[in-house]
């Protein structure tokens, strides 16, 4: 029986509206959301507002993604993840009011600077390491990692992104086609292209190729169309530029392995500890990485 004690009602946070906000740049778009930067009048807070036509999520059938990804959102308790502070809705869109990561992306700083150097490589993939650790002890997949997805705030740590293609595991695919491919073709795993079956250890591969391409400043497996680089993928496919470094290439290889229960870092494997015990991660102060100072982009 809904209790009509004012105190009750009192403890809700008053759901936001449209005219709450300050609609800016578009900073994003998907096949069914757009995300608009934002300022809250009264706080003066900027959001990433992620827009959701209403009648387009029925019309594309995607209303489960929708729920999954606010679900996933609503279990993850990490800083290195974008935050979700508020959700509303008006009469034809749904609104997710995300943190905004204003350093971008950090493929972009990539891409200027051509590749990262080793501090860097180290720094950023122990950080998403820790946020793999963080997902996948919650039994969530991403299934989408990749440096377009690994976002940087104001003090350039990471906050990773778009679970639009999560997968929460023990959760029915509740009438979502089985079989429909999921994630970005460089990065998708070969299990994944094999049988449609992704596995925690997906997102491990998917790190391995993240790796490659901070230190190679290109990916592992390319090709003109992606039937090529599927091709190249399965065949594990791929080649170490000359000077590679051989800690950081031990490292790569021991995730880009085409058996998903013999990726460092899956549990068959030992887990986190010994992915975290790689020489590459020498010196890394894993306990003190989110209020660590990220070494320079240079
Ligand atoms: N799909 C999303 O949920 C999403 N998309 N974007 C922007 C995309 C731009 C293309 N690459 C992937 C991200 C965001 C979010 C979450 C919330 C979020 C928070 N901050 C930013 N910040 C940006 C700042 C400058 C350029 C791009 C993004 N962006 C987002």
């Amino acid at each position: 029986m809904p209790s009509n004690h004012a105190s009750s009602r009192s403890s809700l946070p008053i759901k936001k509206k449209p005219s709450d906000f300050i609609f800016g740049k578009v900073i994003g778009e998907g096949s069914y959301s757009t995300v608009i930067l934002a300022k809250e009048v009264s706080s003066k807070k900027e959001y990433a507002i992620k827009v959701l036509e209403k009648k387009h999520i029925l019309q594309e059938k995607k209303k489960k993604y929708v729920m999954r990804e606010k679900e996933v959102f609503s279990r993850i308790n990490h800083p290195f993840f974008v935050r979700l502070y508020f959700t509303f809705q008006d009469e034809n869109r749904l609104y997710f009011g995300l943190g905004y990561c204003k350093r971008g992306e950090l493929l972009d700083y990539l891409n200027k600077l051509g590749s990262l150097d080793c501090a860097a490589t180290q720094f950023y993939t122990a950080e998403i390491v820790l946020a793999l650790e963080h997902l996948h002890n919650l039994g969530i997949i991403h299934r989408d990692l990749k440096p377009e997805n690994i976002l940087l705030d104001e003090n350039m740590h990471i906050q990773i992104t778009d679970f639009g293609s999560a997968k929460i595991l023990g959760e029915e695919d509740n009438g979502l086609r089985r079989n429909s491919f999921v994630g970005t073709a460089q990065y998708v795993s070969p299990e994944v292209l094999n049988s449609k079956e992704s596995f925690l250890s997906s997102d491990l591969w998917a790190l391995g190729c993240i790796v490659f391409q901070f230190c190679a400043g290109k990916v592992p497996f390319w090709g003109g169309h992606e039937y090529q680089i599927f091709q190249k993928i399965i065949k594990l496919e791929y080649e170490f530029p000359h000077g590679f470094d051989s800690t950081t290439q031990n490292l790569v290889e021991q995730l880009l392995n085409l058996d998903p229960r013999k990726r460092l870092g899956c549990k068959e494997m030992g887990g986190y500890a010994k992915l975290k015990a790689h020489p590459f991660f020498e010196g890394v102060d894993w306990d003190n990485l989110p209020e660590g100072k990220p070494p320079e982009l240079q």
